[in-house]
């Protein structure tokens, strides 16, 4: 009968109450290296309490933050109020899908996927805020009837693993996920919503999502997790923020370590955002005899290249972002360009609002304070006399160009163009003339498109006077176009 009790019946229950991190990290490991699969409402509710525990209503007096030995203490989880909400999820899930009604046992159907979906999606509270924080686990499906669009995916592919269905997997865009199922998990359902105001496509394929070429879908090259894959899900969802400025350091601290034993247990490599997710909390507080966050930058970046047909832009904004924090703006530079260099391949549709915002805040916030503070300075390795960096910042302007052409919806406007021009005309014509640009044709042949410094900036003489009126800004967008029509695909290299 409870073949997929296994789960909670395997749990010691010697192992309860968890009281400190090893404690969770030795449970996920059980399940993790347990014969069967680790079972995803097990965990999920575990770490939904911890977090819900020691972010939501502090409603336990602050314990001292560590024991003697230093571990940070955790608000203990009672086996029984676990084994309440495992048992309620069962219950929910099997009192609500008579399986005899669904054929074939073995593979699910998108029938079957459906009515996982469905019993979650109507037994949410009618309305709440839903970007809050902390509404990803089955705690909070199990307490309070929330779950944001992470949770409900998750939820849905949960609630299969308890029907006994090892084919229906989570599948993880940027910015979206959806799930895959059937033989060779050739099949794929929409089971959430996205965004605001969109009607979900709940139980649809993906297909349409695809063919759009939206970054939402990541032109057909989604994370598709395994079970172990899903744990690193949940475990990257755990948000140990207290408010909008601080977060509690018991909640991260187990972030961390359950990131570093999926890692361990490679259960990463295929998935880059984790590895981000990882890099940023080694960024915070870096763990002894662990790679620096820089290289596991790298990684995540290796591992989209490798895995994912480099069609991920998150790797590098992960990347430059880490790079900006620590004034190392050339590599900055470098990390933003190849970020546009994804972006370039897919057209702009209204659901990839979320992207269209980080690059908006790249070129026009981090990019202007980069220029601002560098141009106070007067070093000759200044990078406004690097016409490597002048070459990262055409290859990522372009890169935004050529997202926008072809695209439905429109990406430029003024605002971007007047950060666009000061940027560039913060290089001297000297500097600019290094930069030889590198057209390749439709049939792969290469020519060298017009040299950047002869497209003197319409309305200056020498290239060198800056750029006045609206007028102007125009002129050079158009001279941009110009340029970037001669060439079917520019590639921007500097000559050493
Ligand atoms: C460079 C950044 C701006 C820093 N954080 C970033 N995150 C934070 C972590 N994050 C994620 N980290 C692990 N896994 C996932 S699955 C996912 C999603 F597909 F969008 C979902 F499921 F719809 F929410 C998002 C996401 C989203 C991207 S990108």
């Amino acid at each position: 009968l409870n073949c997929d009790m296994a789960g909670f019946r395997e749990v010691d229950r010697r192992q309860f109450p968890l009281q400190d991190i090893p404690a969770i990290v030795r449970l996920f490991k059980q399940q993790l290296e347990s014969v069967s699969e680790p079972d995803l409402a097990l965990l999920s509710i575990v770490v939904g309490a911890i977090e819900n525990s020691l972010t939501c209503n502090r409603t336990i007096t602050v314990q001292k933050e560590t024991d003697t030995f230093g571990e940070a203490k955790l608000p203990a989880i009672e086996y029984h109020i676990t084994e309440a909400l495992y048992t309620k999820f069962h219950a929910i899930i099997k009192g609500a899908v008579d399986l005899s009604q669904y054929g074939s046992k073995k593979f699910a159907s998108r029938e079957l996927i459906k009515k996982v979906s469905d019993v979650i999606w109507n037994s949410l509270t009618r309305s709440y805020y839903k970007d809050r924080a902390h509404l990803q686990s089955l705690y909070s499906y199990l307490t309070g009837n929330k779950l944001d669009c992470f949770g409900v995916a998750f939820a849905v592919v949960a609630g299969c693993q308890v029907l006994g269905f090892r084919d229906v997997h989570l599948a993880l865009s940027e910015d979206h996920a959806w799930v895959v199922f059937g033989e060779g998990g050739k099949e794929t359902a929409e089971v959430t919503w996205h965004g605001k105001g969109n009607e979900d496509k709940r139980g649809q394929p993906i297909g349409p999502g695809v063919v759009s070429k939206s970054w939402l879908y990541v032109n057909g090259c989604p994370v598709i997790c395994t079970r172990p894959m899903e744990v690193a899900a949940l475990v990257s969802a755990i948000n140990p923020s207290l408010n909008a400025t601080s977060e509690a350091m018991e909640v991260a601290l187990l972030q961390q370590e359950l990131l570093w034993l999926l890692y361990d247990l490679g259960h990463l490599s295929h998935y880059p955002m984790a590895i981000g997710n990882l890099s940023d909390l080694e960024e915070v507080s870096p763990s002894p005899g662990r790679p620096p966050c820089a290289a596991l930058f790298q990684e995540a970046a290796t591992s989209a290249r490798t895995y994912y047909r480099n069609q991920h832009v998150y790797p590098y904004t992960y990347q430059g972002g880490y790079f900006y924090r620590h004034k190392l703006y050339k590599e900055a530079f470098e990390s933003w360009a190849n970020a546009a260099d994804v972006i370039r391949l897919y057209n702009y549709s209204r659901d990839d609002e979320e992207i269209y915002k980080e690059f908006l805040e790249i070129a026009n916030e981090l990019i202007p304070h980069i220029m601002k503070v560098v141009s106070s300075g007067h070093s000759a390795r200044s990078i406004l006399k690097d016409p490597e960096c002048f070459a990262y910042l055409l290859r990522f302007y372009d890169g935004i160009c050529q997202w926008e052409e072809g695209s439905p919806t429109p990406v430029l406007h003024i605002g971007w163009a007047k950060p666009l021009v000061n940027t560039i005309s913060k290089f001297d014509a000297d500097v600019r003339a290094q930069v030889v640009i590198i057209c390749q044709n439709e049939d792969g042949t290469e020519s060298t498109g017009e040299n950047v410094s002869d497209t003197t900036v319409p309305g200056t003489t020498d290239g060198k006077s800056k750029l006045k009126s609206e007028d102007d800004v125009n002129a050079v967008i158009a001279a941009l176009d110009e340029a970037s029509d001669d060439c079917d695909k520019q590639k921007y290299l500097s000559n050493e």
